[in-house]
């Protein structure tokens, strides 16, 4: 029942001081330098079927995830639900029709909320090329500046131009925005997969980025051979990891869905491995 996750007033407002290293936190998604991260946080931005229950979503997945994102709402009633996980709390809502200037990011929350709910970890928008680039970028940078005061580490979400606009996730656009996040100082870099982009291109992109690399999935692809030949080619550029959301949650079977994109991130499962492993029981 969601009413049993609710916490009580007083746990609501129980600040607990993260006294974790930054280093701690960040290892807190990782898994042998590897991560499977299910963001849940797009209510905030797109239509959410599939996530009317994220309670029972958490669960189910959670033997194939390594950590979540998740929107301060639902982190405030999850309980222990997240207990072991990486928690990654999303600072910013990004609903364009919040801002009706296109590519939109409004900061919203920080670490003091991060600290709140246990959160190992903060995520902004980064949108280089956007309407509102200067806001935006502005504050990344005020999130970053913030978290190195608490050492809960940043995930900056890149996307040249803004969410959804995959006409602009060339390879040199996805290229500068990998960089762009980094050297801005997040912790971990979260972007697309270059919209016809070779391995070998991904692989110059991971490669000139000094943190770690995650890919997030898009809108549903529909096709299992294309998002685990997506996520194999992304692993084999190296990439740590992933961080998608719709294409798990919105598919016919999240948790054989999950179990197929762990077993390539953690295990090095080959494509047909995976798609075979989407047939076998639980
Ligand atoms: O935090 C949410 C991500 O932007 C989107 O994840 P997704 O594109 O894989 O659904």
């Amino acid at each position: 029942m969601q009413s049993d996750r609710r916490f009580t007033s007083a746990e609501m407002h129980a600040t607990v001081p993260n006294s974790m290293s930054r280093q701690d936190n960040l290892e807190s998604f990782f898994r042998d330098g590897k991560t499977v991260i299910l963001p849940i946080d797009h209510g905030v931005a797109v239509p959410v079927p599939g996530l009317e229950n994220p309670f029972q979503l958490i669960e189910d997945v959670n033997p194939y995830v390594d950590g979540f994102v998740v929107n301060l709402g639902l982190a405030l009633r999850c309980g222990d639900l997240l207990t072991g996980k990486g928690i990654c709390l999303r600072t910013d809502v990004y609903n364009t029709r919040l801002t009706g200037k296109g590519a939109g990011s409004i900061n919203v929350y920080g670490c003091s909320e991060a600290e709140m709910v246990g959160a190992t970890g903060v995520m902004n928008m980064l949108f280089p090329g956007g309407e509102n680039e200067e806001a935006i970028t502005q504050n990344c940078a005020d999130l970053i500046s913030e978290s190195l005061d608490v050492d809960i580490p940043v995930i900056l979400e890149t996307l040249p131009v803004g969410l959804g606009q995959s006409k602009h996730y060339t390879v040199e656009n996805i290229g500068f925005a990998v960089r762009l996040a980094a050297e801005m100082g997040a912790d971990v870099v979260k972007t697309a997969y270059p919209t016809n982009g070779t391995v070998d291109d991904f692989k110059a992109i991971v490669d000139s980025c000094f943190v770690p690399v995650i890919v997030l999935g898009g809108a549903p692809m529909g096709n299992d051979l294309d998002l685990l030949s997506m996520v194999s080619d992304a692993m084999k550029a190296g990439a740590a990891g992933i961080a998608i959301g719709r294409n798990v949650w919105q598919h016919p079977n999240p948790m054989a869905i999950a179990r197929s994109l762990s077993a390539i991130v953690h295990e090095g499962a080959k494509v047909e491995e995976a798609l075979m492993l989407m047939k076998e029981p639980f």
